[in-house]
């Protein structure tokens, strides 16, 4: 079968600074495969890349047999990824329903004059939306919060919004950027089935920036490492962690 993500010789600068260089990697359909690498190695960048946020100064991207390369965001997400990032990004202001409600938007099928009267197509689409929105929050157990305001949410739940908004644009791609960012070791085990389980339900490939390094050895299948923008290595969690470069680039910390 095609993979689903390849990536040609992408590579982006920032002044004279070589953010990400020669970006190969391939994603097979249903894979969880871990981005790891030290700080400032490009991987975040590599996302913006991926998602549209940044055009590469040379390279190509194909998803799913398409040439994304230099399609807007919005267009990227239509076609089928979605990412969550390092930083929360949700509307704080709104609830957690609609934080989730707003994202299935991508996909509505109804035309704007429809939404201007509140016609047609438009009252069924609100209904599946909302529908499909609450069928998310219950599998994150965020259902019985889905009034409160997003910004009203523990930490560790915000991080697992983001994720359910993400999932509502339908992706075939996942991109989790640091996910368990401040989580606590039970969160971050939590997490790790959470992940699990959404990528079975949903039939997802998973792309997995994190630091916390047993999570990213507990489940990813394969791993790319950057460091200074290219990549260092890549092989299965037991190659990594005993991979000479590897060890080098963590300066002797485990891996
Ligand atoms: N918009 C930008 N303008 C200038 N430099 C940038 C920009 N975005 C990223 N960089 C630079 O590109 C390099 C890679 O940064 P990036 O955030 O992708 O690393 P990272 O691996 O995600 O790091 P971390 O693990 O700390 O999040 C850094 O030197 C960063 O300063």
């Amino acid at each position: 079968m095609d993979p689903l993500l390849k990536t040609n010789n992408v590579s982006i600068s920032f002044g004279g600074i070589k953010a990400v260089q020669d970006f190969n990697i391939v994603l097979n359909r249903g894979e969880l495969v871990g981005l790891i690498g030290p700080n400032g190695a490009g991987k975040t960048t590599a996302f913006n890349l991926l998602t549209g946020v940044y055009q590469p100064t040379t390279g190509t991207i194909e998803f799913d047999g398409v040439d994304v390369t230099g399609m807007k965001p919005y267009k990227i997400t239509q076609h089928g990824i979605a990412r969550t990032f390092q930083n929360i990004r949700l509307f704080g202001n709104l609830t957690v329903l609609d934080n989730v409600k707003i994202a299935c938007n991508y996909l509505v099928n109804y035309s704007l004059a429809e939404a201007i009267l509140r016609v047609g197509r438009y009252g069924k689409e609100e209904e599946r939306i909302e529908r499909e929105a609450i069928e998310l929050l219950r599998l994150f157990k965020l259902d019985d919060k889905k009034d409160e305001l997003a910004s009203n949410l523990p930490y560790g739940l915000q991080r697992h919004l983001e994720i359910a908004r993400a999932l509502a644009a339908r992706p075939k791609l996942l991109l989790l950027d640091e996910p368990a960012a401040g989580m606590n070791p039970q969160e971050t085990l939590d997490l790790m089935h959470l992940i699990e389980e959404i990528r079975k339900r949903f039939e997802l490939t998973i792309l997995l920036i994190e630091h916390d390094m047993s999570l990213v050895m507990g489940i990813c299948e394969r791993l790319y490492v950057l460091e200074f923008g290219k990549i260092l290595a890549q092989g299965i969690p037991q190659e990594i962690k005993s991979n000479a470069d590897v060890i080098r680039a963590y300066l002797g910390e485990e891996v």
